[in-house]
């Protein structure tokens, strides 16, 4: 059976999963990544903490996707909300598109995106895409319901991947207005990207550390976030093996 790939940033966001799968998981590795394998109940589990940004993101995912052939890749770990979306520490938010939020040219009029530049990042089948890359439906609405059924906070939405975080209340209401964000990250665009070049469903779930606000290092809770993402993992990894 072919396993579920799970994708985190930091050791930090992977460490409950690892201990789910303690009894039976061995260390594997795959090019220049080190993963976990095991069984979650009855599913095999691979869980990779591939390192902070979208290079990273997207160099493991790829080498991982070639290897393993999973059914379904969960990316997840923790984010920053845009103010007044609903979302406070602890939340949880999936995504059902990521966007390149810094892809793009600064001109002396205004930043220009990828299609005003006429420049895809990826084309399949003649349908071109630029900053925005879809998730899997399908996934996403489970969560959701997963989330309704079990009183979970949870607020499904397009999230930002950015290379610089943004650590201004301006820079965040302008990111979030332009893209109609509810949270950002700096891995999720790549990992999308990666899994619909190879046509492997996608699933992102993050737990809110942090508003994006002016830069307080001290307002945030990242074992808060990793946690609530982390369980909210296990309990849909749970929900894979029950039959429909
Ligand atoms: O030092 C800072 O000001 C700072 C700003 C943003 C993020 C960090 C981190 O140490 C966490 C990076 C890590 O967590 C995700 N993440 C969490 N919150 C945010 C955010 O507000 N903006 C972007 N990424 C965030 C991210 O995916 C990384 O993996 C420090």
């Amino acid at each position: 059976m072919n396993p579920v790939l799970i994708i985190t940033a930091v050791p930090q966001e992977a460490g409950l999963l690892e201990q789910a799968l303690a009894c039976n998981a061995l260390p594997l590795t795959i090019g220049a990544f080190t993963c976990v394998q095991g069984v979650c109940g009855t599913l095999p589990v691979t869980i990779c903490a591939a390192g902070v940004g979208k290079i990273n993101a997207a160099a493991a995912t790829a080498a991982l996707l070639g290897h393993l052939r999973p059914r379904l890749v969960i990316n997840t770990g923790c984010a920053g909300a845009y103010a007044g979306i609903g979302l406070g520490i602890g939340d949880l938010a999936v995504a059902d598109k990521e966007v390149l939020g810094d892809e793009g040219v600064m001109t002396s009029a205004g930043w220009l995106d990828l299609q005003q530049m006429k420049m895809p990042c990826f084309t399949k089948e003649d349908q071109q895409y630029f900053n925005e890359i879809p998730l899997s439906v399908v996934a996403s609405e489970k969560a959701v319901h997963l989330a309704g059924r079990s009183g979970i906070n949870l607020v499904r939405g397009t999230f930002i991947t950015v290379s610089t975080c943004s650590g201004t209340i301006q820079q965040g209401e302008q990111l979030s207005s332009r893209f109609g964000g509810i949270c950002e990250n700096m891995e999720g665009g790549a990992v999308a990207l990666t899994c619909l070049r190879y046509g492997v469903e996608c699933l992102e779930v993050r737990g809110v550390s942090n508003l994006v606000e002016e830069r307080n290092m001290k307002a945030w809770d990242i074992p808060r976030a990793v946690e609530a993402a982390q369980q909210f993992v296990l309990k849909y990894l749970e929900e894979m093996t029950r039959p429909e």
